[in-house]
């Protein structure tokens, strides 16, 4: 398959410096010629330069929401444009704010997409419901159809129209879910397989429910938005907001070899590597977790 990988230079949806340089990083430890030593063809269109906007004042606590806003209309575009031109898209982040502009553009050529969203968190929040005013807490509330009645329209996000159904969005890797996030869960009617499911299913079982429940016909495009945070710290500890009791990297491993498996993965984001935190082992450890693990999302597979 052809892949078209953008880096996503961008940090402003959360307050910690580094993951901006997170694109850098995931190029220097070499995922675009490991995706292409598995036979993909794999064109590289770069970083997007992402200015911030001038006297961009919180909106209600909510933190850059102008420059959020304007990096992820030029996130939309590009996505659009690489997957109309029938190639997977692999966005490079970057914090998971950017996961607005890569749904809103990947719906634009593929509006039957389904989303699977692997976090320790839900990034369910709204401009209203968020206690940190953290973007990157909120990206699915500006997608999601179901969560206008419960949002705000943010300066900046003008060019924004909510692109996906509620039951077309499930959750893998949930542990650390905010109360109002859960209620906006339940009461939109959103898929969730939490660390509990993986615990209580198993993994082969698990992944057979999470894709009948969200694509029962077997056709649909899958957005697959990945935030490093999914995995325990223990193999990703260089990321923002780091929740233990996550999985591993032979789970992740698993996961994507599924999803690799239908044929039909359109979109992927890695989001949330801060090479910024933690010590140089912790970067390495990381990064190299993180590129092994969207090799196998690209055809690695254990079994040969
Ligand atoms: N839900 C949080 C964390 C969001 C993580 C974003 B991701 O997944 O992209 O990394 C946490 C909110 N809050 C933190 C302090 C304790 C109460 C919950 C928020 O800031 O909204
Ligand atoms: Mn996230
Ligand atoms: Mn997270
Ligand atoms: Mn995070």
């Amino acid at each position: 398959p052809s892949v078209g990988v953008v880096g996503i230079p961008f940090s402003k949806g959360q307050p910690r410096g580094g993951t901006e340089h997170g694109p850098a990083l995931l190029r220097d430890y070499g995922i675009v010629e490991r995706i292409q030593d598995l036979g993909n063809k794999v064109t590289d269109y770069g970083d997007l330069t992402l200015d911030a906007v001038e006297d961009d004042k919180p909106w209600n606590k909510v933190k850059n929401p102008r420059t959020v806003g304007q990096a992820n209309r030029k996130v939309s575009e590009c996505v659009s444009k690489i997957t109309r031109d029938r190639q997977i898209a692999l966005t490079l982040g970057g914090d998971h704010s950017i996961a607005i502009g890569s749904i809103h553009g990947h719906a634009q050529s593929c509006p039957d997409l389904v989303v699977v969203w692997i976090d320790a968190h839900a990034d369910l929040n709204t401009p209203l419901s968020s206690d940190s005013g953290n973007i990157h807490g909120m990206p699915l509330s500006f997608i999601v159809k179901e969560m206008a009645p419960y949002t705000a329209r943010l300066p900046g996000f003008e060019w924004c129209q909510p692109c996906i159904s509620a039951r077309d969005l499930i959750y893998i890797g949930l542990r650390d879910v905010d109360e109002a996030e859960r209620a906006y869960m339940t009461e939109c009617g959103i898929a969730s397989y939490s660390m509990q499911e993986v615990d209580k299913y198993g993994l082969p079982d698990m992944m057979e429910r999470v894709l009948k429940t969200v694509d029962p016909t077997g056709k649909r495009p899958i957005h697959l938005s990945f935030d490093v945070d999914a995995m325990d710290p223990e193999y990703s500890p260089s990321t923002g907001t780091p929740v233990h009791g996550g999985l591993t990297r032979r789970e992740m491993y698993y996961i994507a070899e599924e999803i690799a498996g239908t044929g039909r993965l359109s979109c992927l984001d890695v989001v949330e590597v801060n090479p910024s935190l933690g010590t140089e082992a912790d970067r390495k450890k990381t990064v190299r977790t993180t590129v092994d693990v969207v090799s196998h999302f690209f055809g690695k597979r254990r079994e040969g």
